[in-house]
């Protein structure tokens, strides 16, 4: 069988002319429709030679764009001599099927220049078999236009022919059992992660969650000291990474930074990229991280809410971070973000400023379900011990007279208790909640400290 996917994005270097259609009660500006498009299509390593944006209430349903400027569009095909033509909108397979063959050139959308991206991109195992399996589910309906660029590439062997529906059988007989194989081996990683996701269970986790180059795992490398991979570029981070992160004062929790989100994220990748979340779902809390700086904001905090709710993750409840405060223009509009977000936290990952109120922030809400207990035990249950050690922080210790029995006060989190290993020796009381600090309680050096 051809390999679809790989006739089907070579989209490198590649002459291009970027489309959108959009619609007036979007409220997208015409010339800021395809800032996002040029993002994602230079990411690709595409050349963009021409743009065309169309006001329309809803997309032709046969060909998108309307009569008038499909003709445009052919015009300018053949003006800039353009080899791709890039939709920001998606296109059904026959909407695709139809513009190519009008304008003679290869299609594509939305959905597969994220695909392709997201290939280009995926270093782990899990994220390359999450993106096949994302790209054969996405070309299955559209395999017949994928042979139709075959033939235009092989110079025109059977041009016009088509492809037989004979032909179009195999081929989905054969994607059909790699995408049953892709889904087997998925399984398989995810039964091995969640063994190591719930061997975690006992540290505190925050997740980093966002759209797309807001600057999450520059945020992680500034708080954490870790060397994770940055790039102006979108999708630069396609699975999760965990560190240790020491807030200050406190403790060692886990930090995991997390794949980007982008507005109109492939249906299927969405799915397939659930697994890929499974740390922020687990996590005690969020960080949302916004690029402050970009003119979409609200929209790209509208769309991560958006995701982050269909995949089932309650968004209600993370920390709104407004990163790169350092490259805000306007500050005026700064000022009104945080009026509409009280309690969003402004810092810049590259300058450091606001860095510890993040820390304090964080500190507070987790203490907020944290209790004070003490634990009386005879000295030799190491594990329970060593659990105290590693998961709470210990006020005091007091040894009896013989030395047998040792009594700790501790501060820990509330949802540790269950899983301590008390034995029928060992008594266990609960002392009181403990608060918030309130912010400005904090002592001086506390806040300036990173
Ligand atoms: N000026 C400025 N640039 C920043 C800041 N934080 C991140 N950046 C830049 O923004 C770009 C994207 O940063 P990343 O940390 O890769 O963004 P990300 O959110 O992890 O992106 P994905 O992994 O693609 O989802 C990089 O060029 C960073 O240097 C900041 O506070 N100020
Ligand atoms: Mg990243």
């Amino acid at each position: 069988m051809a390999d679809p996917k790989r006739e089907e994005l070579q989209v490198k270097a590649k002459r291009a002319i970027l489309v959108s259609v959009i619609s007036p009660s979007n409220h997208i500006e015409k010339d800021q429709a395809l800032d996002e498009l040029k993002g994602l299509v230079e990411t690709a390593g595409v050349k963009v030679v021409g743009t065309l944006v169309q006001n329309r209430e809803n997309p032709h349903p046969a060909t998108c764009l309307g009569k008038g400027k499909l003709e445009e569009l052919k015009q300018m095909v053949k003006h800039v001599d353009a080899e791709l033509i890039v939709f920001d909108n998606n296109l059904s397979p026959s909407q695709g099927r139809n513009i190519e063959e009008e304008t003679g050139t290869v299609i594509v959308d939305r959905s597969e220049l994220i695909l392709d991206i997201f290939a280009t991109h995926a270093k782990t195992y899990e994220a390359k078999l999450q993106v096949e399996l994302a790209q054969l589910l996405y070309f299955r309906p559209r395999l017949k236009r994928l042979w139709t660029h075959l033939e235009r590439i092989e110079g025109g062997v059977g041009a016009g022919r088509g492809p037989g529906e004979k032909q179009l059988e195999t081929d989905r007989r054969l994607l059909d059992k790699r995408v049953a194989e892709l889904k087997r081996k998925l399984s398989e990683v995810e039964r091995r992660r969640e063994r190591t996701v719930s061997h975690r269970f006992q540290h505190l986790t925050v997740s980093l969650v966002g759209y797309t180059n807001a600057g999450k795992s520059t945020l992680m490398n500034a708080l954490t000291g870790a060397d994770v991979y940055i790039a102006d570029k979108l999708f630069a981070t396609l699975d999760t990474r965990t560190r240790r992160w020491e807030l200050p004062h406190w403790g060692e929790i886990l930090l995991s930074d997390t794949v980007g989100f982008v507005r109109d994220l492939p249906h299927h990748l969405v799915a397939s990229f659930k697994s890929t979340l499974e740390e922020a779902r687990q996590a005690d809390l969020l960080l949302h991280v916004v690029d402050s700086s970009n003119p979409e904001v609200e929209h790209h905090i509208k769309t991560v809410n958006k995701v982050l709710d269909e995949i089932g993750i309650d968004y209600k409840n993370a920390i709104l971070v407004f990163n790169k405060t350092d490259k805000v223009e306007d500050r005026s509009k700064l000022d009104v973000l945080r009026l509409k977000y009280e309690n969003a936290i402004s810092v810049s990952a590259v300058s450091g400023e606001g860095l510890d109120r993040l820390s304090q922030a964080v500190i507070d809400r987790l203490a907020s379900g944290y209790v004070i207990i003490e634990v009386e035990t005879p000295v030799g249950n190491g594990k329970l011990l060593s659990q105290l050690e590693d998961h709470s922080l210990i006020l005091s210790r007091e040894y009896s007279n013989d030395d047998s029995r040792v009594t700790v006060e501790t501060r820990i989190a509330r949802r540790f208790l269950p899983l301590l290993k008390l034995s029928d020796e060992t008594e266990l009381k609960v002392k009181g909640e403990e608060q918030p600090v309130p912010e400005g309680v904090v002592p001086e050096e506390t806040t300036h400290e990173v």
